[in-house]
């Protein structure tokens, strides 16, 4: 499952932020940006993005902490990662990246004040382990930040699901030349456990002394947040 997931993100890595910026309307910053407040982390924090991809929270991270913080990306794919040091460098801002799979991560317990992933949980194997994981590198007290895709419901929700299953493999498809991927991104977030669902999933990792899930947009998506215990 993991190998395919891999491939499948390697073929769209070179038009991945085109048809993120298109397919969201650019909302996705937004969202990113929330999901740093909501870290809580301030100058001089150590943050952990797993499953960065081309590193737009990893930038948005660095944004907040500043020269005296330290900002890692880590990707299980370095196709997605191959962008990422160019676009840090042109924005001005320092950032390690490094090829980890989320649910090994190569790093020592207790060494970052804030983790986080964004739209990568769902396409974990384990994403269990993974919570685990990345609350294993964090301090006690530190926080995991999840911003993920919900299931938005009523009038909106018909709509948003139009606009999944028909726009975005169509649009991604022309935008990537993967319209397969476009098919399985959306179909992976209809599934995915949200809401109270993802909660109890933090629960189970058994990791948390707290935990929230912050609704954006109708429940489009959501910002989860684990105080480590
Ligand atoms: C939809 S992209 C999101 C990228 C980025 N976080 C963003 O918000 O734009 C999902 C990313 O998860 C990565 N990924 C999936 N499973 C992973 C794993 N087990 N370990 C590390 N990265 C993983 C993929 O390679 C891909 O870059």
């Amino acid at each position: 499952m993991s190998t395919e997931v891999r491939q499948m993100f390697s073929s769209i890595a070179p038009r991945y932020d085109v048809a993120n910026e298109v397919l969201s309307f650019g909302v996705h910053r937004l969202w990113r940006r929330t999901a740093v407040k909501l870290s809580q982390a301030k100058e001089g924090s150590h943050v952990l993005d797993c499953a960065t991809g081309t590193g737009d929270l990893a930038l948005a991270f660095k944004r907040k902490v500043g020269t005296t913080g330290r900002v890692v990306g880590t990707d299980f794919c370095p196709e997605m990662l191959e962008s990422a040091p160019a676009k840090a460098a042109k924005a001005g801002l320092e950032v390690e990246f490094q090829v980890q799979d989320a649910m090994a991560l190569t790093l020592p317990d207790n060494s970052f004040d804030v983790a986080s992933i964004s739209f990568g949980i769902r396409n974990v194997d384990d994403p269990v382990k993974c919570l685990q994981e990345m609350a294993r590198v964090v301090r006690p007290g530190g926080r995991v930040v999840v911003l993920e895709f919900g299931q938005p419901t009523g009038p909106y929700g018909v709509l948003f699901r139009f606009y999944s299953k028909t726009v975005m493999p169509t649009v991604g498809g022309l935008l990537t030349g993967n319209r397969a991927a476009f098919q399985y991104l959306p179909r992976t977030a209809a599934a995915f456990p949200a809401g109270e669902r993802f909660l109890s999933l933090m629960d189970q990792a058994g990791a948390y002394s707290e935990r929230a899930a912050h609704p954006l947009l109708f429940g489009t998506a959501y910002v989860y947040v684990g105080t480590v215990r």
